[in-house]
């Protein structure tokens, strides 16, 4: 299998490389910012893209046009990039998750299960991440998939429950059912995050932490080989790890 890399020249792309040939695949090719992703998608069985928000509807749009699977790891995609890409997949197979490593997927199924079971009024929802100083969005989308499990799991969404970011300064007090966000950033923190529930008289927390990011390029390389053959749809890494 030919595996194609955007971004082959970032942290996760240098990464990407060594997986794809430890999984015993070939590299197809890569890409950095301004060459044209035409060529990649020519000649590649699956694509894997870690490069920026910016470049996933194009990216997307160019797995439609090709049937080549897309493995999508960018953060930050605002809505109007998020339904272009939901768009194409109705074309293809796209791979699309905040985060790769297997335990960060068993913790989004726990924090659904935690939304059901803990009620909204009494349990404040708070996710506060940590990552290096490079990182150029935030929340992290990973933070984002947490609040999004919990709301889920609350039986609502994330817009409607509301999202609390980045407090400072006269907020008033806490909205009853929204989400808190704290991002931190610093150093060369891999990735950490963690799902608090807070209410009168106990607190939960549920921490994970990146040590490597080859956990995330595993995650991807493993998403590529399961992608092939695959019929369209939008699929999340739940469905690669049989979590679904
Ligand atoms: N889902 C997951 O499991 C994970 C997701 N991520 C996400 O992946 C993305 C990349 O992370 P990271 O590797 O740390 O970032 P880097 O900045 O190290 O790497 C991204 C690379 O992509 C390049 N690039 C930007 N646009 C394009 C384009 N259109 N075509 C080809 N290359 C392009 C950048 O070039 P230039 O430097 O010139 O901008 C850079 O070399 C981020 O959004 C991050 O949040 C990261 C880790 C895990
Ligand atoms: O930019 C990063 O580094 C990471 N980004 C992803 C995110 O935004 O959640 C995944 C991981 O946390 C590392």
């Amino acid at each position: 299998m030919r595996i194609g890399i955007a971004g082959i020249g970032g942290r996760m792309g240098l990464l990407l490389q060594e997986e794809v040939a430890a999984a015993g695949a070939a590299l197809a090719a890569g890409t950095r910012r301004g060459d044209d992703p035409r060529a990649l998608f020519a000649g590649s069985d699956a694509v894997i893209d870690f490069t920026h928000a910016a470049s996933a509807a194009g990216h997307a749009a160019l797995a439609a046009e090709t049937g080549v699977p897309l493995i999508l790891g960018s953060s930050g995609l605002d809505p109007e990039q998020e339904v272009a890409v939901a768009e194409a997949s109705k074309r293809v197979a796209i791979v699309y998750a905040a985060n790769f490593a297997t335990g960060v997927n068993l913790v989004l199924a726990i924090a659904e299960k935690l939304g059901a079971a803990l009620p909204a009024a009494q349990y404040d929802a708070e996710i506060v991440e940590m990552h290096h100083r490079q990182k150029v969005d935030a929340p992290s989308g990973t933070a984002v998939a947490m609040g999004r499990a919990v709301a889920k799991g609350r039986g609502t969404t994330l817009e409607e429950a509301g999202r609390e970011s980045g407090r400072d300064g006269h907020t008033g007090p806490r909205g009853t059912g929204t989400i808190g966000f704290a991002a931190l950033r610093g150093g060369q923190v891999v990735g950490e995050h963690t799902l608090l529930f807070a209410a009168a008289s106990e607190q939960i927390s549920l921490t994970h932490r990146s040590f490597d990011r080859r956990a995330y390029a595993t995650g991807a390389v493993r998403a590529a080989l399961w992608a092939q053959g695959r019929p369209p749809g939008l699929y999340g890494m739940k469905d690669v790890l049989g979590l679904a």
